[in-house]
């Protein structure tokens, strides 16, 4: 339960440092030469950093370099910008160190689907762990922000709902999900430490589900498995009991959220997500009304520790970022369906 003395506010004030950031590069001063804004992003050949490198490309004066393990992202998904002579990408797996100049980091790196990040915990654990710290490193060699992106697997199995900042969650630190939600938590830490310790700007997003084209068409996720199965013919598979609730951002809104975030004077925790909330079954159904009303829906066995509840609470979002998001669910799921019918050659019949 969230305890009286974790108010959001209580929570904040502890937070702020009282050291000064460390310096940013010298070139930020130099008065003749206005060098462009260097950002890396970590993970940004996987779905939600690919987008977020669209749209931070969209502006002429940013140069973005990806450092991705290709673990579930893939060149493809940036295939646009290859060879553009503002973008760079790097084969790099960020529990190695890296070295290289820059004024912001969006760190993201680490599997999201919990097949994928439940394939090789341990390794998923180091990501977190070992991957976070080498960015805040980074971040305090070249003075620069970093923006961690969190996750509502933070809260775990909610007794508070909906979900604000201030309550600590209720999670398992020994199940399977462990690897990913405790991982988190421990990024979170880190990013918390090195903020009061060396005074680094610290920006922490807790993203809530999120869906939209150029998922993973096996990215085993609930809204990708059933618009794949949709187009497929297959049944769509809801696990047990169904009545398990999901809250779903389109991932338009999540780049503007968290491109806000950064930008803020907000270090976080900050919910990032759509408050629409979802049973599986009822999400079944919508899918199936708005893309194959012939297909079946089978109730199949689910995992051990999965959330019965989820949904954020965005007042600090609405508040501090001036964000809430736009696109409705029966908007998005259309919008992603054109994706996965191109990819998987499944044209609509008209
Ligand atoms: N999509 C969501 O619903 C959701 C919800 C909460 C949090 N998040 C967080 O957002 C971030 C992006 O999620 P996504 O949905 O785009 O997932 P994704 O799996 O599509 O992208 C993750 C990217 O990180 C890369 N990666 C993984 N391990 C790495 C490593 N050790 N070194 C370098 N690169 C590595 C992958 O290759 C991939 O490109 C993740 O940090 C995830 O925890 C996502
Ligand atoms: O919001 C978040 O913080 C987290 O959301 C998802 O985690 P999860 O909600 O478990 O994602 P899904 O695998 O999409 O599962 C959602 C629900 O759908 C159900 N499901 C999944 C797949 C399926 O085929 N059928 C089905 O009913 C699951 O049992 C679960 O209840 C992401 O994958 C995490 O990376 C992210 O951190």
């Amino acid at each position: 339960m969230a305890a009286s003395s974790s108010n959001g506010e209580h929570q904040t004030a502890a937070a702020t440092t009282t050291k000064p950031p460390p310096l940013p590069s010298p070139l930020r001063f130099s008065k003749f030469f206005q060098s462009n804004m260097r950002i890396l992003v970590t993970g940004g050949a996987g779905f939600i950093g690919s987008h977020l490198v669209d749209k931070l490309m969209e502006n002429e004066k940013n140069e973005v370099i990806v450092a991705d393990n290709f673990f579930t992202g893939s060149k493809d998904n940036l295939r646009k910008w290859i060879g553009h002579p503002r973008f760079e990408l790097i084969r790099h797996d960020v529990t190695e160190q890296l070295l290289i100049e820059v004024d912001q980091i969006y760190h993201l790196a680490c599997p999201a689907s919990p097949i994928f990040y439940k394939y090789n915990p341990v390794k998923t654990i180091k990501t977190n762990v070992i991957g976070t710290l080498n960015m805040l490193g980074l971040a305090k060699r070249v003075g620069a922000r970093i923006l961690l992106t969190s996750t509502s697997e933070v809260y775990g199995d909610p007794l508070v709902h909906p979900q604000p900042e201030s309550y600590w969650g209720n999670v398992n630190p020994i199940g399977v999900r462990s690897c990913y939600d405790e991982g988190k938590r421990v990024a979170e830490t880190l990013m918390f430490d090195y903020h009061r310790q060396h005074g680094i700007e610290i920006r922490i997003a807790r993203i809530f589900n999120t869906y939209g084209p150029r998922m993973n068409i096996d990215d085993g996720r609930v809204v990708s498995n059933f618009i794949a199965q949709a187009l497929r013919g297959e049944p769509l598979t809801v696990q047990v009991p169904g009545t398990q609730t999901r809250s779903f951002c389109f991932v338009s809104d999540m780049v503007d959220g968290l491109i806000r975030l950064m930008e803020g004077e907000h270090t976080g925790p900050i919910n990032i997500g759509n408050p629409g909330e979802f049973t599986m079954l009822e999400l079944a159904e919508t899918v199936k009304e708005l893309i194959n009303p012939a297909v079946e829906i089978k109730m199949v066995e689910n995992t051990p520790d999965d959330p019965r509840q989820r949904k954020p609470d965005i007042t600090k979002a609405k508040e501090l970022l001036g964000w809430e998001p736009k696109v409705k669910l029966r908007d998005g799921l259309p919008l992603m369906e054109e994706d996965f019918r191109l990819r998987l050659g499944v044209p609509k019949k008209n």
